[in-house]
């Protein structure tokens, strides 16, 4: 079998990858273990070969239906822990995020690189706002590993742990793009999303909505590792200094997507102001309905063509709900 079904990850020295068939004798070695199985809620105790087979095929069949995200964590070669991540079929745009790590490969730091890759990934690729995680009470190790990734304690619950045939209390953690967007080593508390202070400094973000012959809009997906990750956005950028906003949106228009606009083909439509990270976003945004070359995604990031009615079904920056009316109305 190949990884044709999920590009793998990388985390450091660690790969996140589909698990295989042939993974399963080694999965089964490392998760039969009572150390490892005790804080796991569904694995069973002692835990046989044959379920090892069952759960590996179980898994690829969730990635490729887009349901769950059970990874293998590989080091050199060897399996040394999965990570995993299941949309909550009764909340949409939230999930769960579980992870277990082979004893002999404990206090390494591969519980929080992987978990962290796997979370950060998921808001900025699946259609996700927020990522919840439950520990066992006693788990004090799993609780310190989701807070070292940016996740917040939000609560306990009751978990039933097939191991050892008992209901349990779990401690409840969730995460959404404030807390996991920054990067890998979190920590730094997120900025609270509340008005700017007076006199805040402006930032100047130009944007353009690209629009083809069948009325369709131009929407690019922000990526991992930029603050909001996986929200769609306007292709733009920030207004260097010197420049003019038709000469920025030209250059990050060049940048982004390789296309080539002349200024006379960028006509102002309306602006967005709102506030943004302890400052305020000012973004001009103006339409474009004739470029040179095809647009696509030179920074990896992810494109869609979409239909002014259907603006709305993407996930957007907030300072950006007012210019999707606009839009909407105008097209
Ligand atoms: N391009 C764009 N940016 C938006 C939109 N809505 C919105 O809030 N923003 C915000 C997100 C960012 O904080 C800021 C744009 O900054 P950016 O970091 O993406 O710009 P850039 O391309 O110059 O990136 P960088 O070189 O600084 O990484 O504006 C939008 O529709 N399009």
């Amino acid at each position: 079998m190949s990884d044709a079904i999920f590009a793998p990850l990388q985390a450091g020295d660690l790969t996140l990858r589909a698990l295989r068939a042939e993974d399963a004798a080694e999965l089964h070695r490392l998760v039969n273990d009572w150390e490892v199985a005790r804080m796991l809620a569904r694995v069973p105790f002692p835990y046989s070969r044959a379920l090892a087979d069952e759960w590996i095929a179980s898994t690829r069949a969730q990635i490729e239906a887009g349901t769950a995200w059970h990874l293998a964590i590989v080091r050199d070669e060897a399996l040394v822990g999965c990570v995993g991540l299941t949309t909550a079929r009764e909340r949409p745009r939230h999930a769960e995020l579980g992870y277990w790590v082979a004893r002999r490969h404990w206090g390494q730091g591969i519980g929080p690189r992987a978990a962290g890759r796997l979370a950060r990934w998921a808001l900025a690729n699946l259609d996700l706002d927020e990522i919840h995680a439950s520990v066992l009470e006693e788990n004090a190790r799993s609780a310190a590993v989701l807070a070292r990734i940016g996740f917040q304690e939000d609560g306990w619950a009751e978990q039933d742990f097939t191991a050892r045939n008992a209901r349990l209390p779990v401690r409840r953690f969730r995460a959404g793009r404030a807390e996991l967007s920054a990067g890998p080593e979190p920590a730094a508390p997120a900025p609270a999303p509340a008005a700017a202070p007076a006199g805040a400094s402006l930032l100047l973000v130009v944007a353009c909505g690209l629009v083809d012959a069948d009325g369709r809009v131009l929407l690019a997906r922000r990526p991992e590792g930029k603050p909001m990750a996986g929200l769609w956005e306007f292709p733009g950028g920030k207004v260097g200094p010197g420049e003019t906003p038709e000469a920025a949106l030209i250059r990050e228009l060049q940048e982004e997507l390789g296309i080539d606009v002349s200024a006379a083909c960028l006509a102002p439509f309306a602006f967005a102001s709102h506030p943004l990270e302890g400052r305020h976003l000012l973004m001009p945004l103006y339409l474009c309905r004739r470029w040179g070359g095809t647009p696509e995604g030179r920074e990896g990031q992810a494109l869609a063509w979409v239909r002014p009615n259907r603006l709305g079904d993407y996930a957007m920056p907030p300072a950006d709900k007012p210019l999707v009316a606009l839009l909407r109305d105008f097209l």
